[in-house]
């Protein structure tokens, strides 16, 4: 716990210079001022958070962290746990969504296991990190220990240490584990103060009629274990899921690195709202992409005050409405870097006399 304390105590503000230089290079730029709306924003906010003007066009990484769920034996998930380890292999051998758009976008996929409940070989290419096979069903006992989950937290920190010493810029949230809509629900649920009914959804498909079981089973949870909502050790712990927690850890990491943390969809949300819980320092380091089908993700996006900038109507989760997101940071990149200003280009734009 007390490296989690002195990671986040090191976690800086931006770099307000680098982001007024790039203000004033994109207001320089062949086009009226603040025109190219959300995209300038984002460059400004890689500018402070690189603390260089302009930015590189930056080394980009999906982190996917994968576990099992012991609530699944509840019926919360359309499909069976094994589904989890099946898709592994599927990152592996490059067919899964995320591996498509990972290529897509030009970021390095990196699937680590905190938690899936099976043994992969040894010389597997993930990154070995399970601190436990899968969850117990926190509708009967909590999900995980305090311990286990700070060492899940403790995954992701050492994930981002490595990859910032790599020179990785922006990191994406990714995961995979089924029944971990049913973890994020809850940790939504107790952290936003929102009713269990207005947080949980289909997840991975389940049918219409199956929805209000998923909420008894989340509410019987909460009931059950009584996470402190002053906690969010203890709501991740209690409620939640390792490669959450895990996420969790990605994201404090990402912010005390200086690297711009990329969100997905509701999961990797709910494992944004527990960091932030821990430490709102954090904030200026995120970027909101796709607003997800899920009903919690607007609840946990307007507690941190994020606003994102796709709407697909998206629910895969595995970090691909990430990704998609950072080609459109990329873009902003190449605007700071490519258009020419009114000077180069010698248009001089009349003053309106309105
Ligand atoms: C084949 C398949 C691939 C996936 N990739 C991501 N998810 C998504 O669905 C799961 C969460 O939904 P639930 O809580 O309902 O199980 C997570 O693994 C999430 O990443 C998938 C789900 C399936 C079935
Ligand atoms: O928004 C998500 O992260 C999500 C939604 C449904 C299923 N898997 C992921």
């Amino acid at each position: 716990m007390e490296e989690i304390k002195s990671l986040i105590a090191s976690i800086q503000p931006l770099n307000y210079k680098a982001m007024a230089t790039t203000l004033k290079r994109l207001d320089d730029l062949t086009k009226p001022v603040g025109s190219l709306g959300g995209l300038e924003k984002m460059a400004c906010q890689l500018a402070g958070i690189r603390g260089t003007f302009p930015p590189a066009l930056p080394r980009k990484a999906l982190v996917l962290m994968a576990a099992d769920h012991g609530v699944t034996a509840e019926g919360v998930a359309a499909s069976p746990p094994a589904v989890t380890e099946q898709m592994i292999y599927n990152f592996i051998g490059g067919g899964a969504a995320i591996n498509v758009l990972s290529r897509h976008a030009n970021a390095d996929l990196i699937v680590v296991d905190v938690g899936v409940k099976c043994d992969f070989p040894p010389d597997l290419p993930i990154m070995h990190c399970k601190i436990r096979r899968g969850t117990d069903n926190m509708r009967q006992k909590a999900a995980m220990s305090r311990t286990d989950a700070i060492a899940a937290i403790k995954v992701g920190i050492t994930m981002v240490e490595t990859l910032a010493s790599q020179g990785y810029a922006v990191i994406g949230l990714g995961e995979m584990g089924i029944g971990n809509t049913t973890a994020s629900s809850a940790i939504a649920s107790v952290l936003t103060g929102k009713p269990v009914s207005e947080v949980v959804g289909k997840g991975g498909g389940i049918p219409s009629e199956r929805v209000s079981h998923k909420v008894q089973v989340v509410e019987e949870a909460i009931a059950h274990n009584k996470p402190n909502p002053q906690d969010a050790i203890d709501v991740l712990a209690k409620v939640g899921g390792l490669e959450i927690a895990a996420m969790a850890g990605v994201v404090l990491a990402a912010a005390a690195n200086r690297i711009m943390l990329v969100i997905d969809g509701f999961i990797s949300s709910s494992a944004v709202l527990a960091a932030y819980k821990l430490s709102n320092r954090i904030k200026p380091y995120l970027l909101a992409t796709h607003l997800s089908e899920e009903p919690g993700h607007q609840a946990i996006l307007d507690i941190v005050g994020l606003t994102p900038f796709l709407q697909l109507n998206m629910c895969l989760g595995e970090g691909t409405g990430g990704v998609l997101g950072m080609t459109v940071l990329d873009a902003a990149v190449k605007i700071l870097h490519e258009m020419a200003t009114f000077e180069e280009a010698k248009v001089f734009p009349v003053k309106s006399n309105l």
